[in-house]
This record gives C-alpha cells, sequence and structure tokens, in this order.
C-alpha cells in the first residue's frame, strides 16, 4: 500500500512571529504506523493541531486522502476520518467500559438510547469485539472510575476506534503507566496498525522501540531525519538534539 493518507507540504505555524512548525513536509502511507519524536518543543503538538484543524497553516498545505483541509473546522475534519487521543483519558467514569464503547459507536450520540440499552444488534458485536481488542472483556460492567490508568488509555484508545477513523493520532499514550501497562498499549497499537493508519507522538524510548517500524524525528518545527529507530538512534544530528537537550536540563 503506498497511497498517502496524509501528505504535508511547506507547513509553517507561526504564534506572534514564532515559527513553532517551521517548512514541514511529511507524508504517511495508507496503514502505515509512524512514530514521531522530537525534544520538548519541537513542535509535536502544535504538528497535531495542524492535522485537526485546530490550528490553521499560516503557510503551506495539509492534504488529508487528497483533500486540502485549508479552513476545516475541527469538527469537519473528525468527520473526514481524523480521529484524535489526548494524552489523559476522557472516558465517562461513571458509565463502564461497554457503555463508554456503546456512546462512542453511537453515531448520533444519543446518550440516553446507550444508557437504557437501546444499542442496535451489530453495534454491540462491534462492542464486544472491541472489548476484547483492548483487553477489557473481563472488565466490562464495571464502571470506568475502578480501571487502572493504563486500563483507561486503552479503553479511550477502543473508543476512538469505535468511530471508525481512517487516521488515528495519538498522543503520549503511555506517559504515567507502568511497565507492564505500557508493553499493553504498544501490542494494542500494533494490533490496530494492522487495520488502520496511526502516527503516536512518544517521548518513552522504550515505547518507542517496541511499536516503531518508521521514526520521524522533528526539532525546532521541522523534520530532522527519518528511519527506523536503529538509523535515528545512531544519526549524529538527533544525538546532538537529545545531548543537547540534557545538558541544558543539567545546567
Ligand atoms: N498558542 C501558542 N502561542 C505561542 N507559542 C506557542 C503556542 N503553542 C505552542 N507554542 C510554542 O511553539 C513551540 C512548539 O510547541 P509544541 O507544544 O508544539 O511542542 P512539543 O514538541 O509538543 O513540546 P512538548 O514535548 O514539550 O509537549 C514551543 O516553543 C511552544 O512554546
Amino acid at each position: 500500500m503506498s497511497e498517502k493518507i496524509l501528505q504535508i507540504e511547506n507547513l509553517t505555524v507561526s504564534f506572534d512571529g514564532f515559527k513553532a512548525i517551521n517548512d514541514l513536509n511529511f507524508d504517511l502511507d495508507a496503514g502505515e504506523l509512524r512514530v514521531v519524536i522530537g525534544p520538548n518543543g519541537a513542535g509535536k503538538t502544535t504538528f497535531l493541531d495542524t492535522i485537526t484543524g485546530k490550528v490553521q497553516p499560516t503557510v503551506g498545505t495539509v492534504y488529508f486522502q487528497g483533500r486540502n483541509t485549508k479552513g476545516l473546522k475541527e469538527h469537519q475534519i473528525a468527520r473526514l476520518g481524523v480521529g484524535r487521543k489526548f494524552q489523559t483519558p476522557r472516558v465517562y467514569l461513571n458509565l463502564t467500559p461497554r457503555e463508554n464503547l456503546e456512546l462512542s459507536c453511537t453515531r448520533d450520540k444519543n446518550i440516553w438510547n446507550a444508557i437504557v440499552g437501546k444499542t442496535p444488534a451489530a453495534e454491540r458485536r462491534t462492542v464486544s469485539g472491541l472489548l476484547e481488542t483492548i483487553g477489557l472483556d473481563l472488565k466490562a460492567d464495571i464502571k470506568a472510575a475502578l480501571l487502572s490508568h493504563g486500563e483507561k488509555q486503552r479503553l479511550e484508545i477502543g473508543m476512538l476506534v469505535a468511530q471508525s477513523p481512517d487516521l488515528l493520532l495519538v498522543d503520549e499514550p503511555v506517559a504515567g503507566l507502568t511497565d507492564e501497562e505500557t508493553e499493553k498499549v504498544g501490542d494494542l497499537l500494533l494490533a490496530l496498525a494492522e487495520s488502520h493508519s496511526i502516527i503516536v507522538i512518544e517521548h518513552d524510548m522504550e515505547f518507542v522501540r517496541q511499536i516503531a517500524r518508521k521514526v520521524t524525528v522533528l526539532h525546532q518545527g521541522s523534520v530532522l531525519c527519518e528511519g527506523s529507530m536503529d538509523e535515528v538512534q545512531n544519526d549524529p544530528r538527533v544525538i546532538e538534539v537529545y545531548l543537547g537537550q540534557q545538558e541544558d536540563h543539567a545546567a
């Protein structure tokens, strides 16, 4: 599959003259899992914000499935098939994982119908499958408030998938998780990568090593380099950027 799901050309995003993204070029094949890393302030969040329409390009173009997204609002881009998972879980704590997933599947988002069980049979089958995929089938009917942080992260990833996006944007999914929970989130993303295009932003290098096929390194709003984990780790420019950052912290 070499069809591009996302193409970003000569993108610059300026905030009061400061270029958070600076002439960035990036593309993603349909079906690809890409990890984006970079030191603090490299522009990773702004990069995602521009894809989702939260931020508009100052210069340059974002094409999603060949369509220029300029001027589209966040909800319009979401409807085109871009789903975003934020860093902190946003699940309904008083509902069960099953109910949370049912709500996400419900096209018209009619909360009442989902709660009182008026969920169509096809949707219930999807929810059961999703509960298994995210490893919460045994905890499907307890309140989400009782789930661990890692389980909540997996639930929210499931809720995103329930909306059938073509592109999943996942922002630091393992921040604050135990090693075991981190590995489970990694396994989940690898399983989802078999049928979705995914961009993951992450700081945790162990996790990046677990899931990464191709890695993009951002620095000062531009792509510094791209390649396999081994290639980027041994790239002198990447070493310099990360070592420089460690020295800044030590100072
Ligand atoms: N709304 C804004 N107004 C002004 N400057 C901003 C705004 N948003 C981001 N920036 C600046 O743009 C740069 C890139 O920020 P961004 O949050 O995209 O980086 P990041 O790579 O996600 O960083 P981190 O890893 O720390 O989250 C930073 O210097 C930040 O201060």
